[in-house]
């Protein structure tokens, strides 16, 4: 039994060197809920936290495939299956070189207790691999994809795992997963999400996550008597969460003053125009390509290697990767008067920028809450796939609106305002940690 927060994170780390991302998640979790768990003894008594440090299975596998021109490429492949209790593992997969195992355990870990705060029966799971889609062709996008899940089938299923997209991973590459899994499977079932509407996808599925990340946005400037009208947002990233949410803020009177790659951001103190949004969501393709094209035919601003976090903003969206705000850009944020910060991306603050942000008294959301739309609309796919039915439009953007205010009121029900600043880390940390400790111990040790 740990009795700090400081040993049992040391517990952790001799478990787990080498890892830096997952111990960040876990400690980020642990600090809110260490005190809660050693008061509960049902909880203590069945090890939940530290049986919850650790995922149910990690699955490794190597991914062979050929390239256009004949060469053979080995690739790592990954599916952390981190926590079943609430329901069938759940989470996206991402192939992006810099995949390793400790960034696939921290985003399994934080997707268990996003999962739990959606209210929906699924549990956490997160997979990928370290291949870099960058500059392949679309045929060798398929072998790939086709090479992964030529592994990954056996371990998937509707009722047991649904993977679904992450970053570089959208629908062309969930079709191709999908129909590798459909044959080798010889079923046709949802095991995965985020798939084309033709063949069992959802509506909104996605936009969700930006929506999603906007209408709990939405419930974080209610609270304070707010709204986005007028508002200048700065946004990271400008892939499927960035673009997203940036065309549900300027559609509810927000200016959208940046969008950025891993190459540099696009500024424009006059707003990104909602047609030139609307057309990156259509082509999709490479950020940076995107938003040169954007800065020559709109205006604003490209600058090399630069964060969107030094130009003064009310909000700021990290909808990129993790650890992508670190602590001098919250100091930048603070000292540019900036008062919220809502995560599109899993993680995006470092440690020590959460503490900054919060120090400053700057509203902050984690992402297991308010990124949480995109699983919540998957959830609602595999409810479809499972009654063989399709919602209309209409009816799951409700939903996803219903489930995004559900999340922010669970949030405000478990923190409590300290001279009138609401800590959503904390509020979405218990929220979530009191479901799945309820699961574990009803389930019994095993
Ligand atoms: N797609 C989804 O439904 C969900 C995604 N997320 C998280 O949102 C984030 C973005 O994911 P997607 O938009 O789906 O991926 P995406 O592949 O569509 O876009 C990723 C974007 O981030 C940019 N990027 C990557 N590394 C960067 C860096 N070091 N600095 C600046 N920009 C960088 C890329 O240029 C691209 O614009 C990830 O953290 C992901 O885990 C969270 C919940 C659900
Ligand atoms: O829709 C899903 O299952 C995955 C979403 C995801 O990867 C995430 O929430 O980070």
């Amino acid at each position: 039994m740990p009795e700090s927060v400081d040993q049992f994170i040391q517990w952790v780390e001799s478990r787990n060197p080498h890892e830096p991302e997952f111990i960040q998640a876990v400690q980020d979790l642990t600090c809110d809920v260490f005190d809660l768990y050693t008061g509960t003894e049902a909880w203590r008594d069945a090890a939940v936290l530290e049986r919850l440090s650790e995922p149910d299975r990690t699955i490794s596998f190597r991914v062979c495939w050929e390239d256009d021109e004949g060469n053979v490429h080995v690739n790592r492949g990954w599916r952390v299956q981190y926590c079943g209790v609430i329901g069938p593992y759940k989470g996206g997969i991402r192939f992006h070189p810099s995949v390793n195992e400790s960034i696939l355990k921290f985003l399994a870990f934080e997707q268990t207790f996003k999962n739990a705060l959606t209210g929906l029966p699924i549990g956490g799971g997160k997979g990928g691999s370290d291949f870099n889609p960058r500059g392949r062709s679309d045929r060798e996008i398929m072998r790939f994809c086709q090479a992964f899940m030529n592994e990954l089938y056996r371990h998937i299923g509707e009722n047991t795992d649904v993977p679904a997209g992450d970053i570089n991973v959208g629908r062309r590459e969930i079709g191709y997963l999908f129909g590798q899994y459909r044959r080798l499977a010889n079923t046709f079932s949802g095991a995965l999400t985020g798939k084309d509407i033709e063949f069992g996808g959802s509506h909104v599925r996605m936009e969700a996550t930006g929506y999603g990340l906007i209408f709990f946005l939405r419930c974080m400037l209610s609270q304070q008597d707010e709204d986005l009208k007028g508002k200048r947002v700065a946004i990271s990233g400008a892939g499927n969460v960035a673009l997203h949410a940036a065309q549900k803020a300027i559609e509810l009177g927000a200016t959208v003053i940046t969008l950025s790659s891993s190459k540099g951001t696009l500024f424009n103190t006059d707003g990104i125009p909602a047609e030139q949004v609307d057309k990156a969501i259509e082509h999709r393709g490479g950020s940076t390509k995107i938003l040169q094209h954007i800065q020559e035919t709109s205006g604003g601003e490209w600058r090399d290697n630069c964060k969107p976090w030094q130009t003064p903003c009310d909000i700021a969206l990290p909808c990129a990767t993790q650890n992508e705000l670190d602590e001098d850009d919250a100091k930048s944020l603070a000292a540019n008067g900036t008062r919220f910060v809502a995560e599109g991306a899993n993680m995006p603050c470092t440690a020590a920028a959460v503490r900054l942000l919060r120090e400053r008294r700057i509203i902050h959301a984690p992402g297991k809450a308010s990124n949480a739309g995109g699983v919540a609309l998957s959830g609602l796919e595999m409810a479809q796939n499972a009654s063989f039915t399709r919602w209309e439009e209409e009816r799951l953007c409700e939903e996803l609106v219903d489930i995004m205010q559900a999340i922010h009121r669970q949030c405000l029900e478990n923190t409590e305002a300290q001279d009138g600043y609401l800590n959503y880390h904390e509020g979405a940390n218990l929220a979530a940690f009191q479901r799945v400790a309820r699961g574990l111990v009803a389930q019994g040790v095993g």
